[in-house]
């Protein structure tokens, strides 16, 4: 395809489109009872099954979507992906995710240079570092291990490293190797995330580390300054350099807010925030909590689903179907959002994780030419564990709008629990709902089943289930570090096939400047009534009326106030 071709000029996408009516006769109740399409609509990969035959679809289906791959130029824009070009025109950037967890004699160039050995010796610098925090050779500024650990960081350096985090909690050999330290996250600039992050911490036994690409996001830098503060008010200033390191892209920003570049650990400008939960970003918190051999393991499992992405046919090929049969509920049969339901509460951080992944990336409305697209791109991505959500929005799935559901499942709990005399485990009661829900909202209930039973006529309306509701069912066979690693790298690369195939730019996200600049303007505003009494202006009629009510309620504060951190 022509670069300036839009996808939706195509005859695959427009023989797709032609499809939808054949698909909207048919039901998933008829379709699940064609053995041989479901025989055919499962993958099986290092020990994950995807099985997709509750996606309303044909094997024709997915012939077209193949052929929709092949006209996107798909095979050729991953290869370009892991062959370091700038994919990411629009900050002429390569995107090189892939590279932070090869292996350490792999080759991956960006800009004619081999990234793996820079990649291996910031990995080799974290473990060092984290060995010597974790066995109490690196001491605080008196003499006191450093047990507990505040990464300090905004979207992509704080979201993939929680999800991570939370998903690891109840993993056995991370509880052990976690025995007797504290990770926390500091991420809103509400002073309320500051408050409730310091409670119960001794700045003596914390280390700080600010986490941040371009050292300069506001978020995150205002709350560096603050746990700077709580810092050296109790410990002197001097003890910054025992108590806070950073993981940065821009190594002079750290020097330059007092960091010993020395304890910085550094990242390249080829690893989008959103896709940094392998690099420093993530590695070095998670290698502070739980050492740096299960980090490795996480990096190990998304590595293998790499090699699989870019070397699997499509047929077989996990991220690529996930991908493909996302841009044919979104784009076809106009079903734009999608609910993320992990039968796990450890990957209860899943959803909000792949909300950035996938919202910031594919949230796009040009092209990566800049056409406007005249068809909408990216999904709307939410969840919760199962099964918590059954309580909370499933009602709208099951009767409301149709919400392609992704359910994911484990065979074996990180914490089994039996107790005698019950009819199944506790994992088996949760995964008996996990097996439940698809078919349910597959098969749905039809008024004939419910005059059968019995229901009162006036009730069958309200009981029946339409069904025909699709979802894909994801079969992991365990929750440790490298599964974790396998599903993190499986959503990574569905959004980057997605974007692909909608011909947009993934690797940007300049929607998220506008609010920015408004907020300084804002922030200006407020210095300047607040110090100087200057009246409001340069707003419209109705965030004036706010601002200035907002000011005249808080009147009280005095403008020059000291320095006074949360007392909780
Ligand atoms: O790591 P940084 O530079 O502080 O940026 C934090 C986040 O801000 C964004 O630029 C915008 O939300 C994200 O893409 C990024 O993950």
């Amino acid at each position: 395809m022509a670069s300036s071709t839009l996808i939706s000029d195509t005859q695959p996408w427009k023989e797709l489109k032609a499809h939808v009516d054949e698909i909207k006769k048919t039901h998933l109740r008829d379709l699940l009872g064609d053995v041989k399409r479901c025989e055919s609509m499962a993958v099986e990969f290092d020990g994950i099954l995807l099985d997709y035959s509750r996606q309303q679809a044909t094997l024709e289906t997915v012939n077209k979507l193949f052929k929709l791959a092949e006209a996107a130029s798909l095979k050729q824009k991953i290869n370009s992906m892991y062959n370091g070009e700038h994919i990411n025109s629009t900050e002429n950037r390569s995107v090189l995710h892939v590279a932070l967890r090869a292996p350490r004699d792999a080759v991956i160039h960006s800009d004619g240079k081999n990234v793996v050995p820079e990649v291996w010796k910031v990995l080799d610098k974290i473990q060092e570092f984290s060995e010597r925090v974790r066995s109490g050779s690196w001491v605080g500024a008196t003499g006191k291990a450093l047990k507990d650990v505040v990464a300090v960081g905004i979207g992509g350096s704080f979201l993939g490293p929680l999800f991570v985090h939370t998903a690891l909690q109840t993993d056995p050999e991370a509880i052990e190797s976690a025995r007797g330290r504290q990770l926390r996250f500091l991420a809103n600039v509400d002073p309320i995330d500051v408050a409730r992050n310091i409670t119960g911490l001794n700045p003596e036994t914390t280390l700080v580390v600010v986490v941040s690409k371009t050292f300069t996001t506001a978020e995150t830098m205002l709350n560096a300054r603050t746990l700077r503060e709580w810092i050296s008010s109790s410990l002197g200033l001097s003890a910054v350099a025992k108590h806070m390191v950073a993981v940065s892209t821009n190594l002079t920003l750290v020097e330059k807010f007092g960091i010993d570049p020395n304890n910085a650990f550094a990242f390249w400008d080829w690893v989008g925030g959103r896709y940094s939960v392998c690099s420093a970003v993530g590695v070095l918190p998670l290698s502070l909590q739980y050492g740096f051999s299960v980090t490795e393991k996480f990096l190990k499992g998304a590595s293998s689903i790499d090699q699989h992405t870019r070397s699997e046919p499509f047929e077989r090929n996990i991220p690529v179907l996930l991908g493909l049969f996302s841009i044919w509920n979104v784009s076809f049969l106009g079903y734009p959002a999608r609910a993320i339901l992990p039968y796990s509460q450890a990957l209860e951080k899943l959803a909000p994780h792949i909300q950035q992944v996938s919202m910031e990336s594919n949230g796009k409305g040009v092209s990566i030419d800049g056409v406007p697209l005249p068809f909408e791109a990216g999904e709307i991505d939410f969840g919760e564990p199962g099964t918590n959500g059954q309580h909370s929005f499933y009602q709208l799935i099951h009767q409301g709008r149709i919400i392609p559901c992704d359910f994911i499942g484990v065979v074996k709990s990180q914490q089994p629990v039996y107790l005698k005399g019950e009819v199944v485990s506790n994992h088996d009661e949760l995964m008996s709902n996990f097996f439940a829900q698809s078919d349910a909202l597959a098969n749905g209930k039809t008024p004939k089943e419910l005059q059968n039973e019995n229901v009162a006529p006036h009730l069958i309306p309200h009981k029946t289930f339409s069904g025909n509701r699709p979802s894909l069912s994801l079969l992991l066979p365990s929750l440790n570090a490298y599964n974790i690693g396998q599903l993190l790298a499986i959503y990574e690369h569905r959004v980057a096939v997605e974007g692909f195939i909608w011909g947009i730019n993934s690797f940007d996200q300049w929607g998220v400047e506008l609010g920015k600049s408004l907020a300084s303007q804002v922030r200006k505003q407020l210095n300047a009534s607040r110090t100087k009494g200057e009246p409001v202006e340069g707003f419209n009629f109705s965030t004036s009326r706010m601002l200035k009510r907002y000011l005249k309620a808080s009147a009280d504060v005095p403008a020059d106030l000291p320095t006074h951190l949360p007392q909780i």
